[in-house]
């Protein structure tokens, strides 16, 4: 049997503040960092150790990677950042409060822009300042490849690749990996992962800062899957993230 452990990024600042966020780079909040933390220290405790770590290029993920392997005594582990691993393009949402847009746009219309599997939020034009064509961190990827906003179809579609072509032969051949990345990044991961349906995947929410943890048959289909921690407190945050966009 494989493992592979899946952890969504730290509490953010606009976690915080309940913001779209989707490509911004925001950093982790205090509260964040003590995420990443007991991340860390309940892998350990656990035993869990890393051949190899694989995270987004968006600071609040790689900030959490670092000091979950910190906590693990494990900074040596390498690390692979890609881009395909980023939260999803929020698209003209980024930036925006989401209690107040649900104020503006109705609870219906954001819940479509959050959880729908294709419906893309509004997107941002090539001449937006939010344009990640404008970012240094981009500039090897092609301009089609670029998003000016994405559904998680999208997401899915851009991770997929990534998955099978890079971390799915690590696994296979025996590497054990944790991947740090985003609610929606991951999502999109799970949905594959456990053949969620389009329909099925709009109820799923992912809290920050817990380890999840899947167990894999030699050909990486999933066994079962658990969260690493309090399951009342786990219950709890999930729930907090699927209402954080009501009016
Ligand atoms: O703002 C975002 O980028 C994501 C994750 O924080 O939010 P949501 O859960 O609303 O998709």
């Amino acid at each position: 049997m494989k493992k592979l452990v899946l952890l969504r990024h730290g509490e953010s600042t606009w976690n915080q503040e309940n913001r779209f966020t989707g490509w911004t780079d925001v950093d982790l909040t205090v509260k964040g960092i003590g995420e990443a933390k007991a991340a860390g220290q309940l892998l350990r405790s656990n035993g869990f150790n890393f051949d190899l770590a694989y995270t987004s290029v968006l600071k609040r993920a790689i900030r959490t990677l670092w000091l979950t392997l910190d906590e693990m005594d494990r900074m040596w582990t390498p690390i692979k950042l890609n881009w395909r691993l980023n939260e999803r393009h929020y698209g003209a949402l980024q930036g925006l409060n989401k209690a107040e847009t649900a104020r503006q746009y109705g609870d219906e219309q954001v819940l479509i822009w959050r959880r729908s599997y294709d419906t893309r939020p509004p997107e941002i034009t090539t001449e937006d300042e939010r344009y990640p064509g404008f970012d240094p961190r981009y500039s090897k990827m092609a301009r089609n490849e670029i998003p000016l906003a994405e559904s998680l179809k999208d997401t899915v579609e851009r991770f997929l690749p990534y998955w099978n072509e890079i971390i799915a032969p690590q696994i296979r051949g025996g590497s054990n990996v944790i991947i740090v990345a985003h609610g929606n990044s991951l999502r999109a991961l799970v949905k594959h992962l456990d053949q969620i349906s389009d329909q099925d995947i709009l109820n799923y929410n992912i809290p920050t800062g817990v380890p999840l943890i899947y167990e894999l048959e030699e050909n990486l289909k999933p066994i079962r899957n658990y969260y690493l921690g309090n399951a009342e407190q786990i219950e709890e945050a999930m729930h907090a993230v699927a209402s954080q966009a009501k009016a």
